[in-house]
């Protein structure tokens, strides 16, 4: 049984897909990265992981539990880390760990052995008795890393864990998840930056306006992104009409739109390209510009994932 198993999920906004029939399987202790720009439904099908949102369509399970049937069973299975949360002032970090830990009904004589653990865990024992809402950005993105581990979880589903945080943190932070992957659970990791992801995680999902585009060992996944091209497309006029028509195009994977242009991930041979080419003309556009952008594995990536230039 995998630990994680998603099927067709789908999540409607108005006239809006942030969940398009994405589909993903996580073995048990797998570590899985969910790779994608702002939008792209990471955040959607993680708080359906999480019991929070429900989908407008599909199935998922945790542990063979329904998110949507079993959600307490679900939730005790699961340590979840939002994108956004907040601190409570006035807490220290053992008071804010205890009184998680007793909302989870851990016995008050294992919560002070717990919380000390747990902040040995995420390094950050010597903060044990400051005021949470007083510690750096990093430090707390490691103290909610602790929260979600309270009740011991099996499967982990961390929101952008490392965004906003300086690369020192970053690393700090990449040992933790290093050590709970040595501890056998299974995470779910979503994060815009994927050579640091492609380092920690076996497999890779990359998900474009709600639907998956890619998803498999990372050594997979790298190989056959390998044959993707970065376009540039840059028009006089009408560029948001041109992204939705050149998302219908053969071989197009991704397209999205920057100033005044569009880059499209392209897979397809050069006579493709150039008819690709054509046909946007032929449709009226004056095309100023259409060349690729080159780069690195990396870049092509980051290109990809709308977070290149
Ligand atoms: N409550 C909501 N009401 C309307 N639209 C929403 C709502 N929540 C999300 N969306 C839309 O759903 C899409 C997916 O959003 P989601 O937050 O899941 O993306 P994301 O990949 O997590 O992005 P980010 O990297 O910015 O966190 C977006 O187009 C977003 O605007």
């Amino acid at each position: 049984m995998n630990a994680v198993e998603i099927k067709g999920l789908t999540k409607v906004y108005g006239d809006n897909f942030a969940l398009q029939d994405f589909s993903l399987n996580i073995s048990r202790g797998q570590v899985c990265g969910l790779i994608g720009p702002n939008g792209a439904g990471k955040t959607t099908a993680m708080s359906i992981l999480a019991t929070l949102l429900a989908p407008d369509g599909g199935t998922a399970f945790v542990c063979g539990h329904d998110v949507m049937q079993e959600q307490a069973m679900v939730r005790r299975l699961i340590g979840y880390m939002p994108d956004f949360f907040g601190v409570y002032d006035g807490l220290k970090a053992t008071e804010y760990l205890d009184f998680y830990a007793a909302a989870y009904r851990i016995p008050m004589a294992d919560r002070n052995r717990l919380t000390q653990d747990l902040l040995e865990l995420v390094n950050l024992s010597e903060k044990a008795n400051s005021y949470v809402d007083l510690l750096s950005r990093g430090m707390k993105q490691r103290l909610a890393m602790a929260r979600c581990l309270v009740h011991n979880p099996e499967v982990l589903i961390l929101d952008e864990p490392a965004s906003g945080l300086d690369p020192r943190a970053r690393a700090e932070m990449k040992e933790v998840i290093r050590h709970l992957r040595r501890m056998n659970k299974t995470i779910l990791i979503s994060s815009h930056i994927l050579p640091e992801l492609a380092e920690m995680c076996d497999s890779i999902a990359i998900l474009e306006q709600g639907r998956l585009v890619a998803h498999g060992m990372v050594d997979e996944v790298t190989a056959a992104r390998q044959g993707t091209r970065t376009l540039k497309v840059e028009v006089a006029e009408r560029l948001n009409e041109l992204l939705e028509v050149l998302m219908m195009k053969p071989g197009v994977v991704s397209v999205d739109g920057d100033a005044g242009w569009a880059r499209v991930a392209f897979r397809g041979s050069k006579a493709a390209q150039g008819q690709m080419l054509r046909e946007i003309m032929e449709q009226g556009w004056t095309v100023i510009e259409y060349a690729e952008i080159k780069g690195n594995l990396e870049d092509a990536f980051m290109a990809m994932t709308g977070e290149g230039e």
